[in-house]
């Protein structure tokens, strides 16, 4: 499991740790941690130009000493100080003994132009706001600059604790982190200014709870429910899908292509799409009778396509059983329907329905996915799966949000997240709990996009067809 922790939880560990350890031996294992991460991307110290843009705060400390440790090298290294008075006096004093030399921010801009690597060290996480003005222009003088840019700790810019950038920020092509990853380095939009992440232990033990989890294979590997010997198809699990109508019948077929590869021993499907099910899916039981005379299931998944019919909606939200809501179904489910549910109930919106729900603006939920996420979850008392390129899963309860990073842009497609929904409802079905359920799913349907798409557009049904092959490289 990655996890990431808060800045809060950072600052205790580290001063837990200072307090055991001899004055800056802290900051030398990250600036050895970053200087060895540069040396990797430079290929060739030696004659490389390198130049440091340095805050005045311990972020340009750790730029500082690495920048000391490549000119040793016989790289050639500048540092650009924000605020020459505040500069890191050890770092400073240890570059200049290397050989390394040091500029104000007047003529920045043509030494980043020149340089073969940028390194941010102007502010970690003690950040406050966007970047700040002064810092705005070797930002841009970086972006626009054919060297690489590593990033010390966090791209300067972007706010660690919630993923969000005000304003500008750096864009770095590798960002070295130092104990743990910050929540904004696995959380979009600060994400895509991290680049590849590469974790540096400086030895920091961290007490709290973590603010975020990433599944990794041996995770999902170990959640996946598996048939055992005794287990015939009630056993494992029966789903429900209430998709589709007769405007929408693709919804019905892909919600079942989805459930039919999650898991569930048996996929019931109910509403008027039942031909167009069956004929794709034969194994599918189908019923017209409605949800709740349909013969017992173990998870309902409702939602895609079902159009204005409110009523199944509010039907399947009486069941007793976990309940899985998408699409038209966040629409039309009645708020407190949700909330009074005693099983638990798992939405699943992508960044525009989240926003009716909590009635913002689209564009506010994607500046800030994380909170916008526990802020449904809480308000719905609902396990809250937000879609997008880094789709989140937050509990009801609080605790540690799921972000799932193996999602890729070609999954972006017509009907992908009714097999999504029909995948994560079948897991639920398989008896796992909500949160694992949408983060197994997302994990699985991720994968089974990149496999399906393979560096080419896909549709929605070639992306359920691959995920068995998505299950069977998670269990490898
Ligand atoms: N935690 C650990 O275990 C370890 C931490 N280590 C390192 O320490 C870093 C944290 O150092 P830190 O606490 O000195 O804060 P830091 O990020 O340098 O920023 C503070 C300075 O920036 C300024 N500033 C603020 N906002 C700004 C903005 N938007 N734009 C521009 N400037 C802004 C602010 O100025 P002020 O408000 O005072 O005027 C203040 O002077 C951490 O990220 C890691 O790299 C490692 O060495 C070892 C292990
Ligand atoms: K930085």
């Amino acid at each position: 499991m990655r996890t990431a922790y808060s800045v809060e939880t950072v600052r205790a560990a580290e001063r837990d740790l200072m307090a055991r350890l001899p004055e800056g031996a802290l900051m030398q294992r990250a600036a050895s941690g970053l200087a060895a991460a540069c040396a990797d991307l430079l290929g060739r110290v030696y004659g490389s130009r390198v130049v440091l843009l340095v805050g005045s705060g311990d972020n340009g400390g750790d730029a500082l000493y690495a920048g000391a440790r490549l000119a040793r090298r016989g790289a050639g290294v500048t540092a650009v100080l924000l605020s020459p008075e505040r500069a890191h006096t050890g770092g400073l004093a240890a570059l200049r003994r290397a050989g390394g030399t040091v500029s104000g921010t007047g003529g920045a801009e043509e030494l980043i132009a020149r340089a073969d690597l940028v390194v941010d060290g102007i502010v970690g996480i003690g950040g406050k706001g966007g970047l700040r003005a002064e810092a705005v222009p070797l930002a841009e003088a970086a972006a626009r600059a054919r060297a690489a840019v590593v990033a010390v700790d966090l791209p300067s810019g972007v706010d660690a604790d919630s993923g969000q950038v005000n304003g500008a920020a750096v864009r770095a092509d590798l960002t070295v982190t130092f104990g743990t990853h910050k929540p904004g380095l696995l959380v979009d939009p600060a994400r895509e200014y991290a680049g590849s992440v590469r974790l540096v232990g400086i030895g920091l033990e961290l007490a709290a709870e973590a603010e975020l989890e990433a599944l990794q294979h041996t995770d999902v590997a170990a959640l996946l429910p598996l048939p055992g010997a005794e287990s015939d198809k009630y056993r494992r699990g029966v789903v429900g899908i209430a998709a589709g109508s007769a405007r929408y019948p693709g919804a019905a077929v892909l919600a079942v292509a989805g459930a039919l590869r999650g898991g569930a021993g048996a996929v019931r499907y109910v509403g008027p799409a039942a031909e167009a099910v069956i004929a794709r899916f034969p194994e599918t039981l189908v019923s017209d009778r409605g949800p709740r005379s349909a013969g017992r299931v173990q998870a309902w998944v409702v939602g895609p396509g079902v159009g204005d019919d409110a009523a199944t909606v509010a039907e399947v939200l009486t069941a007793d059983v976990p309940v899985l809501v998408d699409a038209d179904g966040l629409r039309l489910a009645e708020p407190a329907a949700v909330r009074g549910r005693a099983a638990p109930t798992l939405m699943t919106p992508h960044a525009g329905e989240a926003a009716a729900l909590l009635g913002v603006a689209r564009e506010e939920v994607e500046a800030a996915r994380l909170t916008s996420a526990r802020e449904l979850a809480e308000r719905y008392g609902a396990a809250v799966l937000l879609k997008g390129s880094t789709t989140l899963v937050a509990g009801p309860g609080g605790g540690a949000v799921r972000v799932n990073a193996t999602g890729t842009s070609w999954l972006a497609t017509a009907g992908s997240g009714d097999v999504l929904s029909g995948l994560a409802g079948s897991l639920l079905a398989a008896g796992l709990r909500a949160v694992d359920a949408g983060s197994v799913a997302a994990y699985l349907h991720g994968l089974a996009g990149r496999f399906a798409a393979d560096g080419a557009p896909v549709g929605a049904h070639d992306v359920a067809e691959a995920i068995a092959a998505a299950w069977r490289d998670v269990r490898d």
